[in-house]
């Protein structure tokens, strides 16, 4: 028998239809998660053509994208930042009621961001097919699952049917051989992959991550290896499931579950692109320019480069550490999990953030909140003089309130740093969560190596 990859398994295993040359393959989808951005239309379209949902079981909602996170006023109402933001949640809440859709609602305990809550809840299961409408759902990928974003209108075909027509993607593997150094984790090891790949190295594959150092990460560092990926172009990214994973969800899930031990590449799998990274060389990484393969070093120079100096107002040649930073957010679906948190209060234990620097740290759910205060995280940050907020996507995307102001410099562990992506006007230098604790600290972009 032919030597198959994970990604394979996972089709054959979903597949409804096979594709033929007019028409796409039909997949059958284990989980499709909703928010209240991209979901609204593709419930109108529902209702105008009579349809309800086939599947509200495999349905989850939660409201992550514009809900502010900042407590409610005195007359107990969010500070929204735009009437649209609040109707966005308002809408989603209606549809999920109309067709009886489970809704983490903005007073449920389980409630964050969509890519940290589908997985804390054990939802998110290896071997399965899950969709989203939005780009990073790739970031469930880390548990065996074939997972990636879709289209609204494709949103309102799911829902209607819970499949999923797709043309088969290819296959790529990144191995990471060696181990990792201290102060180097997941997202460095994406930003350095993505800056080897381009952001259109991975068009029109689906990743797969090997290696020592993969192996190595948590559950937490696949999740961002993951997520990533599609920065990098790809349309998702995976780990085959290992005991790691297995637990996790047992936990998440609070049952036992049977070890599935098929879901992995078999020896000798053909992969249509091959990909080696060194893990044990890589150094802690961050941005320099306007998209996210624009990545070196923190602790070097300013690489010559044709675009987004200028915006970033970065002079080819000069070390990073020169830059002064306005603000730092640690958050978002990238880097908002507990273990996100503690690598923040390593660094900042005992240390203060940079006069006139503001620093937001922001649990990417109400269990990362809940956790995080059970270990007195949160005390640190205080005392540390960070601001500790409410769940949400927050500053990775400025459509809530959290954003930067026009020139200033802000190192952030969320995932893009195009013009204008935290506010107008806004520098956006991605980092990991050690990163922005340490250059919140320095004042500057700084490696957080220094602080270990
Ligand atoms: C709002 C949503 C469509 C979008 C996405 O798909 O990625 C957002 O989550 C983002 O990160 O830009
Ligand atoms: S945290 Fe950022 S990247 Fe993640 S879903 Fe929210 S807006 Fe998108």
């Amino acid at each position: 028998m032919m030597a198959k990859t994970l990604f394979d398994k996972i089709w054959e295993r979903n597949l409804v239809t096979p594709e033929t040359e007019d028409r796409p393959a039909i997949l059958h989808i284990g989980l499709h998660l909703i928010h209240e951005v991209t979901s609204p239309q593709a419930f109108t379209v529902l209702k105008e053509r009579g349809l309800n949902v086939r599947r509200p079981d495999l349905t989850l909602g939660t409201i992550d994208h514009s809900v502010p996170t900042l407590p409610a006023r005195a007359d107990g109402r969010l500070p929204y930042v735009t009437a649209q933001a609040e109707m966005q949640v308002e809408t989603l809440r209606k549809n999920c009621q109309e067709q009886g859709i489970p809704l983490l609602d903005l007073d449920d305990e389980r409630r964050g961001i969509v890519h940290v809550v589908g997985p804390e809840l054990g939802r998110t299961r290896p071997g399965i097919v899950i969709v989203c409408g939005d780009s990073h759902t790739s970031t469930h990928g880390a548990f065996g699952a074939l997972a990636f974003g879709i289209g609204t209108t494709e949103v309102g075909h799911v829902l209607a049917t819970q499949s999923l027509l797709q043309r088969r993607p290819r296959t790529m593997r990144v191995t990471f051989e060696g181990e990792l150094p201290d102060g180097v984790g997941g997202k460095d090891m994406a930003l350095a992959m993505i800056a080897k790949l381009g952001t259109q190295g991975g068009t029109g594959y689906v990743i797969e991550y090997q290696g020592k150092a993969v192996r190595q990460l948590t559950m937490e560092g696949r999740m961002t290896l993951c997520n990533m990926s599609i920065e990098g172009g790809a349309r998702a990214g995976m780990v085959a499931p290992d005991e790691v994973t297995w637990a996790y969800l047992e936990k998440a899930a609070g049952i036992s579950l049977d070890r599935d031990e098929d879901l992995v590449s078999d020896e000798g799998a053909v992969f249509d692109k091959e990909i080696v990274i060194d893990a044990a060389s890589l150094t802690p990484m961050v941005t320099y320019g306007t998209s996210p393969d624009a990545a070196s070093a923190a602790n070097g120079n300013v690489p010559d480069a044709e675009e987004g100096l200028d915006y970033m107002g970065f002079v080819a040649g000069h070390p990073l550490a020169e830059y002064p930073v306005n603000k730092v957010f640690v958050g978002s679906c990238t880097n908002g999990r507990i273990e996100d948190m503690r690598a923040t209060a390593r660094v900042l234990t005992g240390r203060k953030v940079a006069e006139g620097v503001l620093m937001l740290i922001v649990p990417g759910s109400e269990a990362v909140k809940r956790q995080a205060e059970e270990e007195g995280l949160d005390q640190v940050f205080a005392a540390a003089g960070a601001e500790w907020r409410e769940p949400g996507c927050s500053m990775c995307i400025a459509m809530n309130g959290d954003k930067g102001e026009p020139g200033e410099l802000v190192v952030s562990t969320s995932n893009r740093n195009f013009k204008g992506r935290q506010g107008e006007g806004v520098r956006t230098v991605l980092a990991s969560p050690l990163t922005a604790a340490a250059s919140a600290v320095a004042g500057r972009i700084a490696d957080p190596r220094e602080y270990l």
